[in-house]
């Protein structure tokens, strides 16, 4: 698939711009804070409707206005799409395809997938469960709308339940709904495990080769699911987890209501990543973090391929600055095949010389 062109009006610091991209390597220079990033994200809005650095939708839209507007030209599945995204301050944003408006963003990811890989994604590595978490629920709803809907539907039970084991000691009669909750939770908890544990086995195929190759045949990576510590398989069939979160919930039904808080579920999972058998997050050096990181999100790409049978939109937003020749070569060699686009800081001509280049200044896209 590939994102054919793209206009902006008002979004961050383009007031307008078009463009026509190679289905290729796009290659975005610029100096700093010109809007290489926000191009970027611009895109990678139209296949989820998410940013991966705002927290909300208006900050999207350029100062000083009332709203934004995106649009797409988009080949995937052999056909031709318009896909358009209208920022309103204040208001429900608007979703389009082709002019028809969309009920869900995961529709969006019915027609565009994009991997983006970006500095912050370090946190893959170094920080807490709650970045892998991330990583893993952007790379799932993209591929399952039925993933989506699930994991919507546990965050709002999920709230609803934080809210019942907060205010239970002033209000005891919402204890009375306490066991539906867990019910529900648990049974839309054992499809969350269910895709992720999938999920994570494909990428735990995937990207180790990649690792070894990048280190020049030294790192060997290892990925692990780590899910409620009652659940023995999280590959088993739905009825067995189902039965194993009842039972971790009602081990924990007292430390809930003493701690006020919803300690049991799969929203305390954890993607566990290794770098030679030993913790990443602990021990692995900048260098393997970064490589680290890199492998699981082209990991991610290669299971999109295999998953829809394209490859979907790669987003390299300043990786190569940072690494030496050797690996900058072997990104450059693995990235062949899909549409790319990379972002670079001074207009490095060994960079991708068969591709587009396009030069950012200012919000302008030249
Ligand atoms: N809502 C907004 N309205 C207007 N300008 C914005 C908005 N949000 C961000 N900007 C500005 O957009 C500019 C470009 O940001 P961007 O992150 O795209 O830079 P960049 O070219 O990727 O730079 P760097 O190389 O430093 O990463 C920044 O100066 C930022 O302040």
């Amino acid at each position: 698939m590939t994102v054919q062109g793209l206009e902006l009006d008002f979004f961050r610091n383009y007031v307008h711009a078009e463009a026509r991209f190679s289905p290729g390597v796009n290659v975005i220079c610029g100096e700093n804070a010109q809007g290489k990033t926000n191009l970027l994200e611009a895109m990678a809005y139209l296949s989820a409707a998410k940013s991966h650095r705002a927290r909300y939708d208006r900050e999207l839209i350029q100062f000083g206005v009332d709203h934004a507007f995106v649009k797409g030209e988009v080949h995937a599945r052999e056909r031709e799409f318009t896909l358009e995204a209208r920022i309103h301050r204040g208001e429900r944003r608007q979703l389009f395809s082709n002019g028809v408006r969309l009920k869900t963003a995961a529709e969006l990811s019915q027609v565009l997938n994009t991997i983006l890989f970006c500095p912050e994604d370090l946190s893959l590595i170094r920080e807490g469960a709650a970045a892998r978490r991330r990583f893993l629920d952007d790379g799932i709803c993209q591929l399952r709308p039925k993933y989506a809907a699930a994991l919507a539907e546990y965050r709002r039970l999920y709230e609803q339940k934080t809210r019942i084991l907060r205010d239970w000691e002033e209000k005891p009669s919402l204890l009375d709904t306490l066991d539906d909750f867990n019910l529900r939770m648990a049974q839309v908890g054992a499809v969350l495990i269910h895709y992720r544990a999938h999920f994570i086995r494909r990428l735990a195929d995937l990207a180790p080769p990649i690792q070894l190759e990048f280190s020049g045949g030294r790192e060997k990576l290892g990925l692990r699911y780590e899910t409620v510590s009652t659940v023995t398989d999280p590959e088993a069939g739905m009825k067995t987890l189902l039965d194993q979160l009842l039972e971790h919930q009602q081990s924990h039904r007292r430390a809930e209501l003493d701690s006020r808080q919803c300690l049991t579920g799969p929203h305390k999972d954890d993607l566990a990543v290794e770098v030679d058998g030993q913790s990443a997050r602990q021990y692995a050096s900048q260098g393997q973090t970064r490589t680290a990181a890199l492998s699981l999100k082209l990991a991610c790409r290669e299971l999109f391929r295999e998953d829809t049978g394209e490859w979907p939109v790669l987003l390299l937003d300043d990786v190569l600055s940072e690494l030496d020749h050797r690996r900058q070569a072997f990104v450059l060699e693995r990235i062949n095949g899909g549409q790319v686009f990379i972002t670079c800081c001074e207009d490095d001509k060994q960079i991708a010389r068969d591709g587009m280049r396009f030069r950012v200044k200012n919000g302008q896209l030249l």
